[in-house]
């Protein structure tokens, strides 16, 4: 077996790790590379916690269940570096620094700021300059066989045809660094849109220019460059539907699920480039292996999309996702799942303004009124900026060429394409997004699927409190106009006297059968 064996008795260092995708990388090494040495982890400290206590919480998450299993002591493999990646050296101590020069044979560089609506200064910060750090303590290490690089289909965005190639970057890095170290924050933000130029944000503008800081190290490290489109839940492995984040459509299927978004502004028959975040993963450690031992003489770079293999609409994900939380309801909905998607600005406008923000407004009054802090309008302006920054990505398709991906495939063993799988071609996207979407429940919202009963008895009570309300708002509207006009008030009464005519009809005919 090619994959597990190369990586029997390495030393793996990973950046990220905590993250969503690192995550999913480190418990896949450790379940079926049982044999690798050590993975070396980059963490910082955060949110009052030390390095190692958020190591050992990341430990006890469900996801590592089955390596558990397998191995209770799997931790021992883990080793934590306290790493700040913003910081001059990458804040990581001299002692740890000459460890993991002499010691590492494979480096996986994950960690990123993957926010929208980060500041040029920081998202360069982390992106390109970290990036360039890692490779300067990459070049002191002397067994290194592999460095592979994560960045995002979407580097390139303001392309439509994107190949398997490191483009000419916007700017030359180092002359970018050199020039917004002296300016400061407000500047930067004044002239960043110029900057971005056509690219949507800072993160993909970043992400470009740090492939072009991997590729000129490519001359002395042999480097793989991973581009995955929108990573969404697992689809198999460790088990199917795993998610822990709100990005991307996680975020957006919740809050259709939760009732709060009912329209987006994306095109129902563009491609919906989703990738199983296990897909990627087993891609990256099949990319290491194959780096490593082939030692390609540029960097090769992965597109690791679906859309051209194994194509999927927003149109079609919207309806799977519909269907599934109407059979599988979250809890304590706000209205009943109903999300509409539509290409069309105005109609996008007309039902934010009915849909959303009208009955926000109505449930904030009533909150008011019952002495409790009004809160729904500003969680609708949070969820507005949220989708306003991801409709970029879901009103448009792009072409990806995955020769790479492809060829790599074939280089694998049927074993290890089994283990290892990332052939797309075998993906069922209505049982994918159905999965995907219980996962948002279980392993985001942590809901427990008993309790579905009860959540269907809400969207019950919901659906009534909405028929009542459109019965009392069509009885006042009638009411008004009646008061008001005398063709209204005629054709009332002439309403109400062909009822009472049908009635008596149906009362004589019955009384005769009798
Ligand atoms: C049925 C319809 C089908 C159609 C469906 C179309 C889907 C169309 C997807 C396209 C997707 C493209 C993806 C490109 C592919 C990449 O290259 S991958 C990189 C992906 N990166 C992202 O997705 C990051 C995007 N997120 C951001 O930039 C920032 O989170 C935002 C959106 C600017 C929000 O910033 P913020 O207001 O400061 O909020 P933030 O601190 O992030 O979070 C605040 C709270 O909101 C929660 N939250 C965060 N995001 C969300 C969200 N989206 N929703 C709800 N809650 C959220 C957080 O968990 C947090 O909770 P608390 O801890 O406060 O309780
Ligand atoms: N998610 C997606 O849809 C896609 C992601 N990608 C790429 O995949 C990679 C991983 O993404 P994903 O796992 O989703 O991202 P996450 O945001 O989940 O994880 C980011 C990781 O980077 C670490 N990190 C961030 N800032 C620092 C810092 N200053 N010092 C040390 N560590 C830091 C985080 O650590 P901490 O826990 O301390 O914050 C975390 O472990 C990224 O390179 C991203 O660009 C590409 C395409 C799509």
């Amino acid at each position: 077996l090619l994959s597990p064996r190369y990586y029997s008795g390495k030393n793996v260092l990973i950046t990220g790790a905590t993250g969503f995708m690192g995550k999913v990388l480190v418990e896949k090494l450790l379940r079926s590379c049982p044999n690798v040495r050590s993975l070396y982890v980059l963490v910082r400290p955060k949110a009052g916690q030390s390095m190692q206590e958020r190591v050992k919480d990341m430990m006890k998450c469900k996801l590592f269940d089955r390596v558990r299993e397998d191995d209770p002591d799997f931790y021992q493999k883990i080793v934590p570096i306290s790493s700040e990646l913003t910081q001059p050296g990458l804040a990581i101590s001299p002692q740890d620094a000459q460890k993991l020069a002499s010691c590492i044979n494979v480096v996986f560089h994950c960690a990123a700021t993957i926010r929208f609506d980060e500041p040029l200064k920081h998202a360069l910060q982390l992106n390109v300059i970290a990036t360039q750090q890692l490779l300067t303590l990459a070049l002191q290490m002397p067994n290194l066989e592999a460095f592979i690089h994560v960045s995002t289909a979407y580097a390139n965005c303001n392309r439509r045809q994107i190949d398997e190639v490191i483009y000419p970057p916007p700017v030359e890095p180092k002359k970018l660094i050199d020039s917004l170290e002296w300016m400061d924050d407000s500047i930067v933000r004044d002239i960043t849109p110029r900057l971005i130029g056509d690219r949507p944000n800072t993160y993909t503008y970043t992400k470009a220019l740090a492939e072009c800081v991997v590729q000129q190290a490519s001359s002395k490290i042999n480097i793989g460059i991973i581009r995955p489109s929108i990573v969404g839940a697992s689809w198999q492995e460790p088990f199917p539907g795993w998610i822990d984040n709100f990005n991307g459509p996680s975020g957006v299927f919740i809050a259709a699920g939760k009732g709060i978004l009912r329209t987006m502004r994306a095109n129902n028959d563009a491609v919906a480039d989703l990738i199983p975040v296990d897909v990627v993963i087993n891609l990256t450690l099949a990319a290491g292996w194959y780096t490593a031992v082939q030692k390609p003489k540029t960097a090769l770079v992965y597109n690791c999309t679906t859309g051209g293999i194994n194509p999927f609409h927003w149109g079609e994900i919207e309806h799977h996702v519909m269907s599934t939380f109407k059979r599988n309801p979250l809890e304590q909905a706000f209205r009943r799942p109903n999300a509409n998607i539509t290409s069309n600005y105005l109609i996008n406008q007309y039902w934010i303004l009915v849909s959303h923000k009208f009955p926000a407004l109505i449930y904030d009054l009533f909150l008011r009124l019952s002495g409790q802090k009004p809160q729904m309008m500003r969680i609708f302006n949070r969820l507005h900026k949220a989708i306003g920054l991801l409709e970029y990505f879901s009103s448009q398709e792009w072409e990806w060429n995955s020769e790479n991906v492809t060829m790599l495939m074939g280089q694998l063993s049927p074993e290890d394409r089994k283990n290892f799988n990332f052939d797309v071609r075998q993906l069922n996207w209505p049982e994918y997004i159905e999965n995907y979407c219980i996962g948002t429940k279980k392993y985001v919202l942590n809901e427990d699927m008993s309790d579905i009963p009860a959540a269907r008895q809400h969207l019950r009570k919901l659906r009534n409190i909405r028929y009542t309300f459109n019965t009392v708002l069509l009885v006042f509207i009638w009411r008004v106009f009646i008061a008001r006009s005398q063709m209204a008030r005629n054709i009332w009464y002439f309403v109400v006297s062909l009822c009472f005519k049908f009635l008596s009809y149906f009362r004589a005919s019955s009384t005769l059968t009798n």
